[in-house]
């Protein structure tokens, strides 16, 4: 159990999972249902009223589930599953297969018990299966039915039980897949701007570069800084910092083709990628850039005053360059632009070679 589950009180941890009891309650009282007019048909009437208790007992389990007290629906639905397969059982033997139903506690008490928890529930569980499968070779069952009526509530509890595995596994497959993708989302995106985050866009990068090697295919590198932005933060607040910081994201991604790709390098600080672009298309996107934030209302972000600007250096990536040495050439554009008096496009330049 990691540190902050621990201090979350146990009905809000896993909540998908309580979702899931929920609707299982709903599906089993369903089935009881079902299973009250079969025993009704078969002439097993103690069996059918049997169901009736089932069904108030699914009832209140989803009510306490729907009122947080998740102990009380467990405990319920425990009661019923256990009573449920002892008294099929006994009443009409082990081939009705209602021991099949304690089988779904296996994953069930996997997912929601701690590790100790769970190793004791399914050994108390284990054992009152193999009780019940040794006390039904010893005693005969007290209300038999006929072969067939025993062979029909058969195939009607095996499909059942069918039924309900595959919806579980279908629903964790679907859990899991998107507890996935947004790992996969959190790990590869800047959470302010949305824009892909320094990690991934050196990941990225590393890619375009082996594929600059195989094919020479031209790629620019366009450093992006905002210009001024500590004074923005002191006279507007970080709060509207931030949201400058959204709408440049925003404008920046908005000049660029899909293909290209768009970091939060830093602070207020952007790297994009620009494949199959040679250093002077670079410029032109980049002054496309620089002119659409010059125009753009910030007015809508803060108040009259606000201006924002920013100064971007350009490279284009070389034959023997890694990553280091393509940004770095950006990068002394880039200060050569802030030393000019920024709001200035600057392209890379030989000395630094
Ligand atoms: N609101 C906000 N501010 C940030 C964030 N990340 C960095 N900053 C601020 O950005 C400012 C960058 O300041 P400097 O590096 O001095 O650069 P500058 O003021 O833009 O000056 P020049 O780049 O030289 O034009 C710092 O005050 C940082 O605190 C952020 O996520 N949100």
């Amino acid at each position: 159990m990691n540190p902050s589950s621990y201090y979350e009180p146990a009905r809000n941890r896993r909540p998908q999972f309580w979702r899931l009891a929920m609707r299982c309650t709903q599906i089993a009282a369903t089935v009881d249902i079902a299973f009250f007019f079969l025993f009704l048909w078969l002439g097993s009437p103690i069996l059918a009223w049997i169901n009736i208790i089932s069904i108030a007992l699914y009832a209140g389990a989803y009510y306490a589930f729907k009122y947080r007290r998740n102990r009380l629906a467990v405990a319920l639905i425990w009661v019923e599953v256990l009573g449920h397969a002892a008294l099929g059982i006994t009443m009409i033997g082990w081939d009705s297969g209602f021991h099949y139903y304690l089988l779904m506690f296996i994953p069930a008490i996997s997912v929601a018990a701690s590790k100790r928890s769970a190793a004791i529930a399914l050994s108390v569980l284990w054992a009152y299966y193999v009780g019940l499968d040794v006390l039904m070779w010893n005693i005969e069952p007290v209300q038999p039915i006929s072969e067939t009526a025993l062979h029909l509530v058969q195939l009607f509890n095996l499909t059942v039980v069918f039924a309900m595995f595959s919806y579980l596994a279908s629903y964790y497959l679907q859990m899991v897949v998107r507890a996935q993708r947004k790992l996969k989302e959190m790990a590869t995106t800047d959470p302010l701007t949305g824009l892909f985050n320094r990690r991934h866009m050196q990941f990225l990068a590393e890619s375009e570069l082996a594929r600059f090697e195989r094919s020479g295919h031209p790629v620019s590198f366009l450093l992006l800084d905002a210009d001024y932005f500590k004074a923005i933060n002191d006279k507007y607040g970080h709060e509207t910092g931030d949201q400058v910081l959204v709408t440049l994201s925003r404008l920046i991604r908005d000049e660029l083709r899909t293909q290209d790709l768009v970091a939060r390098w830093g602070g207020e600080e952007f790297l994009v990628l620009l494949p199959d672009t040679r250093a002077d298309s670079a410029r032109g996107i980049a002054e496309r850039i620089r002119a659409g934030l010059e125009s753009f209302p910030w007015k809508q972000v803060a108040d009259q005053n606000l201006v924002v600007t920013l100064s971007a250096g350009i490279s284009e990536l070389r034959e023997g360059d890694d990553l280091n040495s393509v940004i770095n050439r950006a990068d002394h554009a880039l200060y050569r632009g802030k030393g000019a008096g920024r709001n200035r496009v600057e392209l890379e330049t030989l000395e630094v070679l």
